[in-house]
């Protein structure tokens, strides 16, 4: 095979895969394109403690998610991500070059601190965009929401019948918000709940929720005191599993990564 930097072979893997899923052409208008991405060690595990942050990529397949997060309008996270990782989720050394993604957080009571990174950064680089926030119905009128608007943030709530019994916005809901303010695709990238969240939404649900799932797998074992990719997903309605169609394989430095464009 001739010499491939890691910047083409990303860019070369997803037309492949974003093809695929285009050709597909089941998403419905009302929601964006769901991309479900993370890395995970060979036992599973999506970081090394619980209240850890863990890097898992290589280099190269960290190229691939940095690529990934430009093909999309939006980058969302779980506020468990935000208050462990503290994440940025922009890419310095592509900025100014490439389209940023919005970052997204699912933050049903507003607990994003406000001096977190993510709120700020797009201050700090005129390329970065400032985040959205989604949130429960009780903070409409909050003083925090006052706050994370105050840092630029643009802060969605989500009326209390589309929330479920603990009040957390319903993913369907989230994606139909997220599209009526202009995200056309969105890339979500954990933490275990969030995961946990899309694929049993995605498996229960009769139409397509996640239309793409790009798994990272690292050449690494943690044991039992890792957080599991799917501990928080019951996937009750598929008792004995999900399958995952066609799946596509492609090394990246030293990890491997599987991807497939999922059916409903
Ligand atoms: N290896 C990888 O690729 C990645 C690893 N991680 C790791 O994951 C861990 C964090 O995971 P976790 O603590 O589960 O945090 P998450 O990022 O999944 O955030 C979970 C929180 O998001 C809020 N939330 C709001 N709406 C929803 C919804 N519909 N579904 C699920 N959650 C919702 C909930 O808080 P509330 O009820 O208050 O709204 C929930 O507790 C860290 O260790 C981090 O390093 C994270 C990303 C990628
Ligand atoms: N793809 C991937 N590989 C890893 O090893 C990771 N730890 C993560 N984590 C995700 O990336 C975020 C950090 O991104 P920035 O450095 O701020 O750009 C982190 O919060 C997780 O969402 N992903």
């Amino acid at each position: 095979m001739p010499f491939r930097s890691p910047y083409e072979q990303a860019d070369i893997f997803c037309q492949k895969i974003y093809s695929k899923a285009k050709e597909e052409d089941k998403i419905p208008q009302s929601k964006p394109l769901v991309t479900l991405t993370f890395a995970q060690t060979l036992d599973a595990k999506i970081s090394a403690a619980k209240n850890a942050k863990t890097k898992l990529s290589c280099e190269e397949s960290m190229i691939l998610t940095h690529h990934l997060r430009t093909i999309h309008d939006g980058i969302l996270v779980g506020v468990g991500t935000i208050l462990i990782d503290n994440p940025r989720l922009n890419e310095p050394s592509l900025l100014s070059t490439v389209n940023n993604p919005i970052p997204i957080i699912l933050d049903t009571n507003l607990r994003i601190p406000t001096d977190a990174k993510i709120l700020h950064y797009h201050k700090t680089d005129s390329a970065a965009k400032a985040p959205i926030v989604v949130c429960g119905p009780s903070n409409a009128h909050s003083q925090k929401k006052k706050e994370v608007e105050g840092c630029g943030a643009r802060v969605i709530c989500i009326d209390p019948s589309e929330c479920d019994a603990e009040g957390r916005p319903l993913i369907p809901s989230i994606l139909k918000a997220l599209k009526s303010v202009g995200i056309k695709s969105v890339m979500v990238e954990g933490g275990a709940n969030v995961i946990g969240s899309f694929l049993d939404c995605s498996a229960s649900s009769g139409v397509p929720i996640v239309d793409v799932l790009i798994v990272t797998i690292s050449p690494k074992i943690i044991g039992s005191r890792g957080t599991g990719a799917s501990d928080q997903a019951t996937l009750a309605s598929h008792p004995s599993g999900l399958d995952l169609k066609d799946p596509v394989y492609e090394q990246f430095g030293t990890d491997i990564i599987c991807a497939s464009v999922l059916a409903p």
